[in-house]
């Protein structure tokens, strides 16, 4: 069925009758009350990974669904053709038709020997070739034996990039610091502000430091500027520009601008156009990970989003646990009219969690034209926003548990951790939150428990707790290169489904570029004599006020 908006499918609007009559009446502490097998029937196993690995566990039975809600929402997704899409994906069609482009990133995690195509073209042997290269350089800067201009082995690494091109980096490099080399320095530098790289740099012997100049387009106005302003350094310690060769690697599609920098072709590692920048840490921009982790490792983090690739595309959407976390995210968003959705790992590595699932949801759904060119008229892309627990409980979850609106979460934790510390002490009391947390904000605290406690009358309603908050719980048995490989995968694949729903195109981000015009403009503005007036007033305003200082 062809549809432009998912407001007009069938199974929308007998969500919308289902909202009405059920939905919004739903208790969950009566659900569990009445159903005994509501967490067995509402929780879902993925047995993708290797026994070190996996599994990893998904419960969803602390929302406010019933059997029949998850009919309706799967039916919905048939409706929106999330199958369809899905197939199109993988067969490497343009999907992301605002910019002409197959949308192949699980080419870049297929660890299989079938070929995977593009415009009639296998990608696999190019892939491959790549990540050969990516072996062979992660290997030498390992070991040592590439040495830098006078000859020392490379101690620090500085990846300098911006958006997907650092965020998942970033993440990924402090998710899995266990199987991090550890006399290996790592920096990252996103933001044009000079202290990011001066701070960097400060840490720094250009004779021991490698600079991956991370960038997709090698366009970005950030990066390109902290880039030259890193080989300035660089050249001003070692003065011959022959020496680059040896400190500066690019990982980008755009050739011709990575020799116009004067990064040898041969420290250049590609991939192409139909990696998106929100999909790009298992690309040759996941190269700092592969440095840091080792080669297999990566591999490794490749193999378990690849796992999670062949389940998403081969399980029927009635069991497939990406689709259903996506289709559950959308019951809030569209029908309960929840903004946001709070994603709170209990793993301190994963710390950058949160930040790296902003780009992939937000600039992947924050779009309100659908496919067919018509203006939305439901609400599209969360708010994705959130920090590792026990800390966030200890700052916002105040208004998680007591506020006025409603926020839906994911609960993340891994059964096993790294540091068993004390007897395993930090971890059981980490784990204890973990559960306590989800079963707060669905109980809640009645005014008689309140009043049993002994609380004063007046005191009674604010210490009462709604309850009735829905969240999913995600366990893994570790967090391994693997496990986390499957985790973003899965998140990829819950933000693909809903974009697959709203019919919005979640592969562009056009959003991004008039903010970058202006500041253009504004940029040559400051360097130009005297006041402007051609904007508006405030514009104007504190433009003068920068040029003029107070
Ligand atoms: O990798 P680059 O081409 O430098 O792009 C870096 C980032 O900048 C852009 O503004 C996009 O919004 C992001 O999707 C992208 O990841």
């Amino acid at each position: 069925m062809s549809f432009s908006l998912a407001s007009t499918l069938p199974a929308w609007q007998a969500l919308q009758n289902h909202y009405e009559n059920v939905g919004k009446h739903l208790v969950l502490r009566d659900l569990f009350d009445k159903d005994s097998s509501r967490f067995n029937k509402l929780s879902h196993t993925f047995n993708g990974l290797k026994e070190e690995d996996g599994p990893i566990f998904f419960d969803f039975s602390k929302n406010l669904i019933t059997e029949e809600t998850v009919k309706l929402l799967v039916q919905l997704a048939k409706e929106a053709n999330v199958e369809g899409l899905r197939d199109s994906l993988f067969n490497g069609d343009h999907i992301n038709f605002t910019e002409g482009r197959a949308v192949y990133h699980p080419a870049l995690r297929n660890l299989s020997d079938k070929p995977m195509k593009v415009n009639g073209e296998d990608v696999m042997p190019g892939v491959r070739s790549v990540l050969k290269h990516m072996k062979e350089f992660s290997d030498a800067i390992r070991s040592g034996t590439w040495k830098g201009y006078t000859g020392k082995p490379i101690k620090s690494i500085v990846n300098i990039g911006i958006g997907g091109s650092d965020l998942g980096p970033v993440m990924v490099t402090e998710a899995l610091k266990p199987y991090g080399k550890q006399d290996m320095e790592l920096h990252f530098v996103s933001n044009i502000d000079g202290t990011h790289l001066a701070e960097a740099l400060n840490k720094c012997d250009p004779e021991t430091t490698l600079f991956l100049i991370a960038s997709k387009t090698f366009t970005t106005a950030e990066t390109c500027t902290n880039a030259q302003s890193a080989k300035d350094w660089f050249l001003s310690q070692a003065k011959d520009p022959a020496h680059v060769a040896k400190h500066f690697a690019a990982l980008s599609t755009n050739e011709k601008e990575v020799t116009a920098f004067g990064i040898d072709s041969a420290n250049m590692f590609e991939f192409s156009d139909w990696v998106g920048g929100r999909y790009s840490v298992w690309s040759a921009i996941g190269l700092s990970v592969a440095l840091y982790i080792g080669f297999e490792n990566f591999e490794a983090f490749l193999g378990g989003a690849h796992a999670m690739d062949n389940y998403f595309r081969s399980t029927p959407l009635e069991e497939n646990i990406p689709a259903l976390a996506a289709l559950i995210s959308i019951w809030y968003s569209d029908f309960f009219g929840a903004q946001t959705h709070l994603v709170a790992p209990y793993d301190q590595y994963m710390h950058r969690f949160p930040a790296y699932l902003q780009q992939l949801s937000m600039e992947s759904n924050g779009k309100a034209i659908t496919r067919s060119g018509d203006m939305v008229n439901y609400t599209t892309g969360k708010i994705l926003w959130g920090e590792p627990g026990t800390n966030s409980q200890h700052s916002f979850f105040q208004l998680v548990h007591q506020g006025t609106k409603l926020i839906p979460a994911d609960f993340l934790i891994p059964i096993e951790s790294h540091n068993p510390i004390d007897n395993n002490k930090h971890h059981r009391m980490l784990f204890s939150n973990f559960a306590a947390q989800t079963e707060a904000l669905m109980l809640g605290k009645t005014p008689a428990e309140v009043k049993a406690e002994g609380a004063a009358d007046e005191i009674v309603p604010h210490k009462t707790f709604v309850g009735n908050r829905p969240s999913n719980s995600i366990i893994a048995k570790k967090i391994t290169p693997a496990s986390l490989g499957a985790l973003i995968s899965f998140y990829e694949w819950v933000t693909f489904t809903e974009g697959a729903v709203w019919n919005i195109n979640s592969f562009d981000q056009f959003g991004v570029e008039l903010g970058k015009k202006l500041a253009k403009n504004v940029l040559s503005q400051l360097d130009a004599e005297g006041k402007v007036n051609d904007h508006d007033a405030s514009t104007n305003g504190l433009i003068n006020l920068f040029k003029t200082g107070f």
